[in-house]
């Protein structure tokens, strides 16, 4: 199903940047306000604040509830700021609607449940609000248009994504590794969808926001979402992550936003030089898968296996080895010959089979 989209029409300070920011958790109304009043001292026109927080065990800070949205007005009423809070109920939609919240966001987790997402759907049905879906928890794009769908179907048409990372035991750099191959793969398919970044989840501490702003940047995304606070250390919730609104101010200040539709003759030339490669490695890669053939057809006169893990491993070794003194990644390096393995593979396996 395609989406149905319509602008989200939010304020940006230039053509392109949307950037929403404000504490992870609405904690008090003091520390609300005063986080709202020092961002929009600073410009920022959309304030975030978590009313209601999905933790992964009982006991933590659960959010304020209802209580905390008469402060999210307040910080309306006196800032100008348009406010967002995360729904994940269709009575937190209900209530965050009553209180004139402007902006709602669905948090990775209920994004992962088909069932809570068309439940919300169904709350949403006949309300123009814009929308923004994280996305799941797992890496699964499908899963994550489909949730966009579901809130789509019920007529919402400003929506945005989310790129919030995704779960994952290894914990080494990242909180959520940011896979950014998934949301590219999301640009591809639907262009037209706005996709926000949220360095704040991705990273998981503050000193990895403002290379992740950047990265967002660079790919072309449309926004920013980071989490600030008027006093980070103290916070109830993502202590670490949270950055105070003069920093934020900072880093947003030395981001560089690139320009994603210039098309010049400098880069049309460089272009052509990229096909005629692309040419000579599909030729390339074509003779090799002859030579497999031929080889295929060697093992079958000759009974031998299609697989010869030490052939495979002395390839991987060697182009491994070569593809860092080429100053490639060799994770990138193995996973192309993991590929041409593969299918060299599958025809000889063709062949012995004839
Ligand atoms: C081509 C061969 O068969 C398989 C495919 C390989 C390749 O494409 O390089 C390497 C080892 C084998 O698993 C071979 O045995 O050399």
């Amino acid at each position: 199903m395609e989406l149905e989209l319509q602008s989200l029409n939010l304020p940006c300070d230039d053509e392109r940047l949307i950037v929403m920011a404000g504490p992870c958790s609405a904690e008090t109304e003091e520390q609300v306000i005063t986080t709202a009043r020092q961002l929009a001292a600073k410009g920022c026109h959309m304030f975030r604040a978590g009313v209601w927080k999905p933790r992964t065990k009982p006991g933590g800070f659960e959010g304020n509830g209802e209580t905390a949205l008469p402060w999210l007005k307040t910080v309306k009423e006196e800032t100008g700021m348009m406010v967002a809070t995360e729904v994940a109920t269709p009575e937190h939609v209900e209530l965050a609607l009553k209180y004139g919240v402007d902006i709602l966001w669905v948090g990775a987790r209920t994004t992962a449940n088909p069932f809570a997402m068309q439940a919300l759907a169904d709350s949403l049905c006949g309300v123009d609000v814009p929308v923004f879906v994280k996305n799941p928890v797992n890496p699964d794009l499908e899963l994550w248009i489909g949730a966009m769908e579901r809130i789509n179907q019920a007529g919402v048409k400003r929506l945005a994504a989310i790129h919030r990372g995704f779960s994952s035991y290894d914990k080494k750099i990242y909180r959520n590794l940011p896979m950014w191959q998934i949301p590219i793969e999301l640009r591809r398919r639907i262009p037209q969808l706005p996709i926000i970044c949220d360095p704040s989840h991705i990273g998981g501490s503050r000193e990895l926001i403002a290379p992740l702003c950047q990265q967002a940047m660079d790919l072309g995304f449309d926004g920013l979402i980071v989490e600030s606070h008027c006093n980070p250390d103290s916070a109830w919730s993502d202590a670490k992550q949270q950055v105070t609104p003069d920093v934020l101010d900072y880093i947003l200040s030395l981001i560089a936003i690139r320009d994603d539709k210039m098309t010049t003759e400098g880069i049309v030339a460089l272009r052509k030089q990229i096909d005629e490669l692309d040419n000579q490695l599909m030729e390339l890669l074509a003779k090799r898968m002859r030579v497999c053939r031929e080889i295929g057809q060697y093992k079958k006169e000759h009974n031998m296996t299609v697989l010869q893990t030490g052939r495979y491993n002395e390839i991987l070794d060697k182009r491994g080895a070569q593809g860092v003194l080429c100053g490639m990644d060799p994770k990138f390096v193995k996973e192309i010959f993991e590929s041409v393995h593969e299918e060299s593979v599958r025809q000889q396996i063709e062949i012995i089979n004839k």
